[in-house]
């Protein structure tokens, strides 16, 4: 098993910067998920990992060894992709053990570790059938298979899950947990959805727009997010985010004006910000409520435009007085929420809330833990 030490890596395509000078130190046998919007430089970075592509600037270092000019196939890594591709004329086993034959590996041992492997991922009974005879789940596994037989130094996936649906994909999700849990491999996992990076990664780094802009685990990510577009990245529905003023402080609370006069408490630091300066106001749907008695100065008035019964939950739409865009709130399916045209009053505990600077980076929360 190997550590990965990623130092100062660009990448330009046709003149484009799409990686703008990534560092990431991954420990030997952890698990990281890099997630981001599309076009954000994931896969070409998990590509310059591989070999497959090479950095414009910058070093990899695999096992603590500078990899620059060693090939793909002697990097210690296997890689698993989306496209699960296999080759259509051979059996699943040949599938599975083509790498070590090529590399001249003993049949026995060929055959014993593709037979382990098969087990590890319960397709044993699936050995001499050709993918063509698989459905899309057994076809990636027999991907996923194909990169343990080579006992790779660390695993590199490339939204290995997309194509599957969407129960086969959470099933597939478990059994990935389950198989790092085995192996104890680094592995690199590249998704753009949030429920695998927020499940699956010990830890998560947000791309966009080729740069980091948060590593993380998935809590510190989601409770302590460094700027706007990470807090509105990871969760779903997404967090709420309202424009406003800072209009003073209150021990270790800011004050927040709404368009509409109402003012908020904040459990943020603001010391920094000017009294009167813009800031923007997050707040996570499962985090709000509604309160009766509309016209109490504190929450934030609004209608409700939309109600939607998800089964383990209901989100409520509430068009805010004042603010453009709607607000979600999210209840749990035993709770009881408001009906659709209901005025009410949206309110949160202070120490929920998000708070912004102009150009998006988070003041520091007040009362957690550094
Ligand atoms: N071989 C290439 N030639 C030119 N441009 C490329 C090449 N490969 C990638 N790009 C561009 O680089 C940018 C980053 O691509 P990349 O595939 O790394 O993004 P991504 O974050 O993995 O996106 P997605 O989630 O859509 O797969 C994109 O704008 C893409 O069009």
């Amino acid at each position: 098993m190997a550590s990965v030490r990623l130092q100062g890596i660009t990448k330009q395509f046709d003149g484009n910067p799409v990686l703008k000078g990534i560092d990431l130190d991954i420990a030997d046998g952890e698990f990281v998920v890099l997630v981001g919007p599309s076009g954000c430089g994931k896969s070409t970075l998990l590509r310059i990992v591989a070999g497959l592509e090479d950095a414009g600037q910058g070093s990899v270092e695999i096992g603590g060894r500078e990899c620059r000019d060693v090939e793909p196939a002697k990097r210690g890594i296997a890689m698993v992709f989306q496209s699960y591709a296999l080759y259509p004329h051979m059996t699943v086993a040949e599938n599975m053990g083509f790498a070590l034959k090529l590399a001249g590996q003993p049949r026995a041992e060929v055959q014993a570790r593709v037979a382990r492997a098969a087990a590890i991922l319960q397709i044993g009974h699936l050995l001499e059938r050709r993918p063509k005879a698989l459905s899309g789940g057994q076809r990636q596994r027999v991907a996923i298979g194909r990169a343990i037989v080579r006992q790779p130094d660390v695993f590199l996936f490339d939204e290995p899950l997309s194509n599957l649906d969407a129960a086969l994909r959470g099933q597939t999700r478990v059994e990935l947990a389950r198989l790092h849990r085995e192996l104890g491999a680094t592995m690199i996992y590249v998704t753009h959805d949030q429920v695998e990076a927020m499940t699956l990664g010990q830890r998560i780094v947000v791309l966009n727009g080729g740069r980091i802009e948060q590593a993380g685990t998935p809590l510190e990510l989601y409770e302590r997010p460094v700027n706007q577009f990470v807090a509105g990245f990871l969760g779903s529905p997404r967090m709420n985010f309202l424009p406003g003023a800072l209009a003073g402080e209150e021990g270790s609370a800011a004050h927040v004006r709404l368009p509409s006069g109402a003012v908020l408490r904040v459990a943020a630091d603001v010391t920094r910000a000017a009294p009167g300066a813009p800031v923007t106001l997050g707040v996570r749907p499962e985090h709000l409520r509604v309160h009766d008695g509309v016209g109490v100065e504190g929450g934030i008035p609004g209608t409700v435009v939309l109600v939607e019964f998800l089964g383990d939950a209901t989100i409520v739409h509430v068009q805010a007085d004042d603010v453009p865009g709607m607000i979600a709130v999210k209840y749990r399916a035993d709770e009881a929420a408001p009906e659709q045209d209901d005025r009410v009053l949206l309110a949160f505990d202070h120490a929920h809330g998000h708070l912004f600077d102009a150009d998006g980076a988070a003041f520091p929360r007040a009362g957690l833990p550094a």
